[in-house]
């Protein structure tokens, strides 16, 4: 039971600290960092590519410096990973739920004991505030936890049949797992597609986003000092050819991916080839629903939670935001104000609520989201500008001022598209059937919120949202414990909760004769 296995993580957490590992950096600052230690990992250990290829810059978003390299996997090390996880899986998949639990409560444990560590890497390669970065560690050591305690519970069905027999069914891995992330929580990311894998007793090969390659490989340190064969958890470096040779390989079973719908697209088509299952979590437009009768004060808070974490990389966010007529110019008033306080700079520093987007590229796209939005109409209440801290060691980082965008009409750019950064699109509306007829006019549907006092009117809309994952009076919030995922083309399949072990599993049913053979010949 859980109960069982919540004894069993505090008699580890009792046991001495876990001591850092080799690569550990402490008490970093912006412009300090260089990563040189090799960022693959295969069969327990980190290796430097066996192929030729042309190394990739990293950069360190808050200062625009490079960080580090990247070696990009070819077929030779793609190879080399997924014959260790076919390896460690023939081990792995034989261990009982209670045995694999051990490991992964040790996995969590050293992950805490780490925690600062990882979230300042996690800072200098992807820009976010150390405040967001420490959350997101928790949430990776969370994942490992919960579906620890669930490695256990897995079990099969008894069925009886005519004459005595009876049939069993047996829940089973599915073998070699590939993961393949996106770089907006890219240590995040890697944990939660590694826990419900490993507690089913699948192996991973994991492939971090090529802009953020350098906490995922942490991870793959942590779960191997953890006690796990050497194999279980690799990680590829690389970008589309290294995606595409993993999702090809004969010898992987499944795919998870997360990131855009276009990728996501050509995920499901390569895996197809395969007949490999797989789950996708992509891309959001998602609406946040104001109504009249709400708690204004919280729904402002829940606006600003909606579009402003992670720099507004968020795929789950509420960019699209309808406030009912009657209360739009309080609601414009509050929500500029707060948006104009949000205090942007050095992500490492305790006071910094917004760090730096993810790279200059990035920064360039999402300027030029506001500068189509204001060629068609919108109004800029705040922000959309590029911002230059005073630090001169920051100069060259991606930052800007977040948006908020008023008189925005459905058929603009920036209420049709995801934009992917701190850019706040306000529409007003005055009935709840027209506001919900509007929220659904989206291919997309992974999230949405309702802001109102009326318990009946919430649930009432929650209930016609076309969204995998609705929030009442709340908004980002993703306890583990709970399905997150996408409807329409937000995705398929679902991360976390207890559904999730269907997705890295699969059942086998035992036919047992008691009698004998009713032969018809
Ligand atoms: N639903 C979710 O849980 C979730 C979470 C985070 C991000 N996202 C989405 O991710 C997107 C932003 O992330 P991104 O820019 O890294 O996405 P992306 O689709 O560009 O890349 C995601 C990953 O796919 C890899 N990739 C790209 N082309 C590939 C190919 N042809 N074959 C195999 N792999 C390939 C990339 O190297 C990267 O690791 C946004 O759309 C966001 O909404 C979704
Ligand atoms: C923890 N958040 C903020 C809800 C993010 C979930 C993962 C999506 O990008």
């Amino acid at each position: 039971s859980l109960s069982m296995i919540q004894r069993l993580a505090v008699s580890l957490r009792r046991r001495p600290a876990a001591a850092p590992l080799g690569a550990a950096v402490r008490c970093v600052s912006s412009a300090s960092v260089n990563v040189t230690v090799p960022l693959n990992f295969w069969a327990g250990k980190r290796r430097t590519s066996q192929e030729n290829c042309n190394k990739e810059n990293v950069y360190e978003p808050a200062t625009g410096r490079i960080l580090c390299h990247l070696e990009p996997c070819g077929a030779v090390d793609v190879n080399q990973a997924v014959k260790a996880a076919k390896s460690a899986f023939g081990h792995w998949s034989k261990m009982s739920g209670m045995e694999r639990a051990r490991i992964m409560i040790e996995a969590a444990h050293i992950i805490e004991v780490r925690r600062e560590e990882i979230a300042e890497m996690e800072v200098v390669n992807n820009g976010k505030s150390i405040t967001e970065a420490r959350l997101d560690v928790d949430s990776g050591r969370l994942c490992i936890e919960y579906y620890a305690g669930l490695a256990s519970t897995l079990a099969g069905q008894h069925v009886q049949l005519p004459g005595g027999s009876f049939a069993y069914t047996r829940r089973e891995p599915l073998g070699v797992c590939v993961g393949i992330g996106a770089w907006n929580y890219p240590f995040q990311i890697a944990s939660w597609k590694s826990a419900p894998a490993l507690a089913c007793g699948n192996s991973m090969v994991f492939k971090p986003s090529p802009v953020t390659p350098v906490t995922a490989v942490m991870l793959a340190e942590i779960y191997t000092k953890a006690g796990a064969p050497e194999g279980l958890f690799n990680v590829v470096q690389g970008s589309q050819e290294t995606g595409s040779l993993l999702c090809h390989h004969p010898d992987v079973a499944k795919v998870s991916f997360t990131g855009s719908v276009p990728t996501g697209k050509k995920i499901m088509e390569m895996a197809s080839k395969g007949v490999k299952p797989v789950t996708l979590e992509l891309g959001g437009k998602s609406p946040l629903l104001i109504f009249q009768d709400c708690d204004l004060e919280n729904a402002v808070r829940g606006a600003l939670m909606a579009n402003f974490l992670s720099q507004g990389q968020v795929c789950s966010n509420g960019t699209r935001v309808f406030v009912q007529k009657n209360i739009l110019p309080e609601f414009v008033e509050e929500i500029v104000k707060r948006t104009q306080a949000i205090e942007i700079g050095d992500p490492l520093l305790e006071s910094t609520r917004m760090g730096a987007l993810v790279s200059q590229p990035h920064l360039e796209k999402v300027l030029s989201f506001v500068d189509q939005a204001k060629k068609e109409g919108a109004r800029v209440l705040c922000g959309g500008e590029r911002f230059v801290p005073s630090d001169p060691r920051l100069k060259g980082g991606y930052y800007m001022t977040p948006c908020v965008l008023g008189d925005c009409t459905d058929e603009m750019t920036c209420v049709k598209e995801e934009i992917f950064g701190p850019v706040m699109s306000l529409l007003s509306f005055e009935t709840e059937e027209e506001v919900l007829q509007r929220a659904n006019n989206t291919t997309m549907g992974l999230a949405a919120g309702v802001f109102t006092r009326d318990v009946r009117r919430a649930h009432r809309v929650v209930e016609q949202i076309k969204a995998g994952s609705c929030f009442i009076n709340n908004y980002n919030i993703t306890p583990v414990e709970v399905p997150f995922g996408g409807f329409k083309m937000s995705g398929i399949g679902r991360e976390n909760g207890q559904v999730t072990i269907e997705y890295y599993s699969q059942l086998k049913t035992v036919f047992v004769e008691m009698g004998d053979v009713d032969s018809l010949f």
